[in-house]
């Protein structure tokens, strides 16, 4: 008796989107069942190693496709690992990703032209059948095992598991194929697939470098007396190959295989390692980023194989961290076939490969800085806040690291360090930079009025990640990092400081009585240097945590005890002047005033008013005074 069950609500959602969206590239599916199909054999493989009960059904690897034109179905069938009943209701029923909500919304908001990429990039493989199909059976036979299980939908929000037909481990996926009503040139029409020349196409195109023989029949149709079985992809390993030989629309094929991605990588990197640690390196620079790039299951990492053999997919343990948008193919010749990851981590080898690896990528990227300005800007504007996290995590290549960086600076330019330096005016020994939370805050910030009258450049660094890496870095080659908030700050030397009257702001005494009035909001009020227009400015004790810092901890539910702020006033600055005047006469109300000046100050950095409609009665109520 079949048993129905539901999607999970998930999994129900992709699944509606899979059916109702129209597609730039609906052959996808075709891929992804393949590449489904590849993965199970794989599995079984690696799986074989540990399990010799299991060795018996790990040989000859093989994917077949056949159309039935009778029937209307595509039917995709492996030997691989297959599913057994909890697996298929878990596996086909669920979707277990982190960031499905997001893709959920990024699907449901993206053009029809977009919808493909998207689905490559998060890979919701197996639904994507419902792209071509209005059912889609699965019957298969976990191995080790001697039941078949089927599982059967039309994606209309519920699957049916019954009593399978498979007589041997692996999965046979059924499609029975649409019949294409959307038959207009705005919407695009689906392709006929149940032609033979249509599916050999599609697998040539995207499937060609999978490692098991693919072979295509239809039902039905006679072969010619000397036709052979052959597959219908070459299973060339690319890398193998003399690099000569391959045009760049193969390289390009081969990392739209691997990647999951739709469009052109941006840089490929080819590298082959002799002497005592041998390796082949195939490596692509997507030209976008990844969905899942901030995920912590995100498909990072490379494909490890050791010699010529498949061992596994997104293999963290050669790739750091800060450099998981790098795609791609690492073949090993030293490596034991039974290596997994948990040895990998400790394996010399692996380091090894590790660290050239990490070489080859930052001398690619140091020359496209060089010699290609445009694309590296492209690269930075892509790629950029993942790679400055290795400035924190890789000491071994910090300044390198550094110097690749591309910033924002003061004077409305993009800059590296090392123009930076190259352009200090005589007497500066530092580098000084602002962080926050937007670029636009940064600019307009009166922290950098004092420099952009000595024409020192500051650094201007808005990404969450900016923070962080320069607390730790501190210097570059012999130049100090320094904030242009910092409490203490003197101006670079060599430059005359302008005398700032402060006598008649002295005599009133204004500055003791904003702090009274303030009490525990803040620590200190002092006489500015820095300011030259702004009335008020808040600055940053020496260990003190930023406001952007602040709010990144607590977005990510971390206590952060609250600070007292130290402000600063401009003694030059008509307002204050005014308030001094006022700071005499009597009646004075220095509570109001000095709040006035406070979120000012909040304003100014780009922060919230603690209480906005408290702040707007306060400055209406000064206005009418
Ligand atoms: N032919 C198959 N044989 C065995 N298991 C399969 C097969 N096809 C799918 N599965 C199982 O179903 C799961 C879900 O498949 P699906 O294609 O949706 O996602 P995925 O393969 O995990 O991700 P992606 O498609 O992005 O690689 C797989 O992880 C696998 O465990």
């Amino acid at each position: 008796m079949a048993e129905k069950r539901e999607f999970q609500s998930e999994a129900k959602q992709v699944l509606e989107l899979m059916i109702n969206s129209v597609y730039s590239n609906p052959d996808i599916f075709v891929r992804e069942l393949i590449s489904n199909a590849s993965d199970a054999i794989d599995k079984l493989r690696i799986e074989s190693l540990s399990k010799p009960e299991l060795a018996g059904y790990a040989k000859n690897g093989r994917i077949d496709v056949t159309i039935d034109k009778e029937s209307g179905t595509l039917t995709f069938s492996d030997n691989g690992i297959g599913m057994n009943k909890e697996e298929l209701v878990s596996f086909l029923g669920t979707i277990a990703k982190s960031g499905t909500n997001e893709f959920i919304r990024a699907m449901q908001e993206a053009k029809s032209g977009s919808a493909g990429n998207l689905i490559g990039q998060f890979g919701v493989g197996f639904y994507s059948a419902f792209i071509a199909a209005d059912n889609v059976t699965v019957d298969t036979m976990k191995a080790g095992e001697d039941k078949a299980w089927k599982w059967e939908s039309t994606g209309d929000g519920t699957f049916t598991i019954d009593d399978g037909s498979r007589a041997s481990n692996g999965s046979t996926i059924t499609l029975h194929i649409k019949k294409d009503e959307k038959k207009d040139e705005e919407e695009g029409e689906l392709k006929d697939y149940l032609s033979e020349w249509t599916i050999r196409g599609i697998i040539r195109e995207y499937s060609d470098f999978v490692s098991y023989p693919i072979y295509l029949t239809e039902k039905g149709r006679e072969k010619k007396e000397d036709e052979k079985e052959e597959p219908v992809n070459s299973m060339k390993a690319l890398w193998t190959r003399p690099q000569k030989d391959i045009k760049d629309e193969e390289f390009n094929e081969f990392y739209r295989h691997i990647s999951h991605d739709w469009e052109d990588p941006m840089e490929r990197i080819y590298y082959r390692a002799e002497g005592t640690c041998e390796f082949t390196a195939l490596l692509f620079i997507p030209s976008r980023q990844p969905m899942d790039l901030f995920y912590q299951d995100g498909r990072h990492g490379v494909q490890l194989y050791i010699r010529r053999v498949f061992i596994m997919n997104d293999c963290k343990e050669l790739i750091p961290q800060y450099l998981r948008f790098v795609k791609g193919v690492v073949d090993s010749e030293d490596l034991s076939l039974n290596v997994s990851r948990e040895m990998l981590q400790q394996d010399r080898m692996a380091s090894q490969i590790k660290s050239s690896l990490v070489r080859k990528i930052l001398d690619t990227l140091a020359k496209m800085k060089k010699e290609k300005g445009e694309e590296f800007a492209k690269f930075w504007q892509t790629f950029g806040i993942v790679l400055k996290e290795g400035i924190i995590s890789d000491l071994r290549h910090r300044d390198e690291l550094i110097k690749l960086c591309v910033f924002e600076s003061s004077e409305g330019k993009k800059t590296s360090v090392e123009d930076y330096i190259v352009n200090m005016p005589a007497g500066q020994d530092k580098i000084y930079y602002l962080t926050g939370s937007s670029l636009k805050n940064l600019q307009n910030s009166p922290k950098l009025e004092a420099f952009k009258k000595k024409g020192v450049n500051v650094l201007l660094l808005s990404d969450p990640v900016d923070e962080i890496w320069v607390n730790h870095a501190r210097k570059y080659d012999k130049y100090d990092f320094v904030s242009a908030a910092a409490e203490n700050l003197s101006l670079p030397e060599g430059e005359k400081k302008e005398e700032k009257n402060n006598v008649e702001i002295e005599k009133s005494g204004l500055v003791k009585k904003i702090k009274d009035a303030l009490g525990a909001l803040v620590e200190d009020v002092k006489i500015s240097d820095r300011l030259v227009d702004s009335p008020v400015c808040f600055v940053q004790k020496g260990e003190e945590i930023s406001p952007q810092m602040r709010n990144f901890f607590k977005s990510m539910g971390q206590e952060v005890p609250e600070e007292k702020r130290v402000m600063e006033i401009n003694a030059d600055n008509a307002l204050i002047k005014k308030i001094a005047l006022e700071s005499e006469k009597e009646g004075f109300d220095a509570v109001d005033w000095s709040n006035l000046l406070y979120g000012l100050a909040s304003i100014a950095d780009g922060e919230p008013v603690a209480d906005g409609k408290k702040f707007t009665a306060l400055v209406g109520k000064l206005l009418e005074r």
